[in-house]
């Protein structure tokens, strides 16, 4: 197996909306995304509730843990395991961050996929609607070669399908 690192990403959604940030630096920059970063010596959950206040300025009350999307650069010889989550619940008010800045709330239907990660237009769907799902991710030069989205009926069968 291919050396991997692990990340988190959190989607808080409210009423049908949900609440995206403006990658200010390093990986996805310029782009709209949900909140998150690396795993460091934490579970998934506390790095995902860590990175949420970091970023954001919420605390979590609750993390739906509902897929994973494994991202291979050609040329780059470690994998990206990104964990995804959502939150419905939380404490505290959004406020932007110097990683993420503006961050706001965007309705289901005016997801701006234009201006973020190419491969979201595809597992995006699973997220917004709750459903469960694996991904995987080839790309080359920034530019998608594979991508093999699937929806599952349990987390168990995502981690199976991407033999994690
Ligand atoms: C091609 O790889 C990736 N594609 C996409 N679409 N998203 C990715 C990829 N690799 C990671 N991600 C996600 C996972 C994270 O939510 C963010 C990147 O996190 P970051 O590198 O900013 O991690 P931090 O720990 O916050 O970094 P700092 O050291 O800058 O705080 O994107």
């Amino acid at each position: 197996m291919r050396p991997q690192k692990l990340f988190t990403l959190i989607f808080v959604k409210k009423n049908k909306e949900i609440l995206l940030g403006h990658k200010t630096r390093g990986l996805g920059k310029g782009l709209w995304n949900g909140f998150g970063g690396k795993v460091e010596n934490e579970t998934l959950l506390n790095c995902a509730k860590r990175e949420l206040y970091e970023e954001c300025s919420l605390l979590a009350e609750n993390l739906n843990h509902l897929g994973v999307v494994k991202y291979e650069v050609v040329d780059e010889d470690v994998d990206h395991i990104v964990h995804v989550f959502t939150c419905t619940k939380y404490t505290g008010t959004e406020q932007r961050s110097e990683e993420m800045d503006p961050i706001r709330w965007f309705n289901f239907k005016d997801v701006p996929y234009e201006k973020m990660w190419p491969c979201a237009k595809k597992w995006w769907p699973y997220m917004l609607s709750d459903k469960y799902f694996s991904v995987h991710c080839i790309y080359n030069d920034g530019n998608i070669i594979s991508n093999n989205v699937l929806g599952h009926g349990s987390i168990n069968h995502v981690f199976s399908e991407l033999s994690l």
